[in-house]
């Protein structure tokens, strides 16, 4: 994996945001739109702000997200509140976003509907920017939910699944394995000590089951972009 270590935030978000719009824009130039798959959470809060500014024909790219909560989309929990709070203003105001939440009482019964929106997402995706819990889970993969058998199978067809985490509050909907490879350019974006401790013990080991984020490291080009 290419490890792109940088000695601050600032300096990581810069030079992040102009590989992402680099790619985002040779994919315009080539198919007439692009595609960028993001994280929730607090790691990409100031990434998305640079990114928001950068000059980009944003009505060409189509937003969405490589996993949600099941909670309403005004929830301060919402993955989808956060990328409408950091990266849909400014430039970026133009891009299309297609959320995961659904009326849905229940995740598992929006996962046809996020899978039929999914016909409206450039594929393979241009580009998808990963994070991971302490636990090494990215996306929505939970190395401790009933579903993480069926997250992390390849021959899964489903791009979907609705996952419930023991160790974190609410239902999610995550993208499955098998879809998040079918990807130009995956990233890792970590932030800290701590979550690159956890990226160490990952690389360290083969169990996928124990820590999804492997699942990620062996089959793809991924590579980290880290700062303190
Ligand atoms: O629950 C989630 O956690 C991970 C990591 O979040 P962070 O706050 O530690 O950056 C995130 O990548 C994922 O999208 C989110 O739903």
């Amino acid at each position: 994996m290419k490890q792109n270590l940088f000695s601050s935030t600032e300096a990581l978000n810069k030079s992040f945001a102009e590989r992402i719009v680099k790619i985002l824009e040779q994919s315009i130039a080539e198919n007439g739109r692009a595609s960028l798959i993001v994280s929730g959470g607090r790691t990409p809060q100031a990434l998305f702000a640079e990114l928001s500014q950068t000059d980009l024909d944003w009505s060409k790219v189509v937003v969405s997200l490589a996993d949600e909560r099941w909670v309403d989309t005004n929830d301060d929990a919402s993955n989808e509140k956060m990328v409408r709070t950091h990266l849909l203003k400014n430039n970026a105001a133009e891009a299309t976003f297609i959320g995961l939440k659904t009326d849905a009482e229940e995740a598992k019964d929006g996962v046809d509907s996020c899978i039929n929106h999914l016909t409206q997402i450039p594929r393979p995706f241009d580009v998808v920017i990963l994070g991971m819990g302490e636990d090494g889970h990215t996306a929505s993969l939970f190395p401790c939910s009933a579903q993480i058998g069926e997250g992390l199978d390849r021959n899964n067809q489903n791009a979907y699944l609705a996952v419930q985490p023991t160790t974190a509050p609410n239902w999610r909907m995550s993208l499955s394995l098998s879809a998040l490879l079918n990807s130009r350019q995956v990233f890792l974006h970590l932030q800290g000590d701590k979550k690159k401790a956890v990226l160490d013990q990952a690389l360290a080991g083969t169990d996928e089951f124990e820590m999804p984020i492997r699942a990620v490291l062996n089959n793809t080009d991924v590579e980290l972009m880290w700062a303190p």
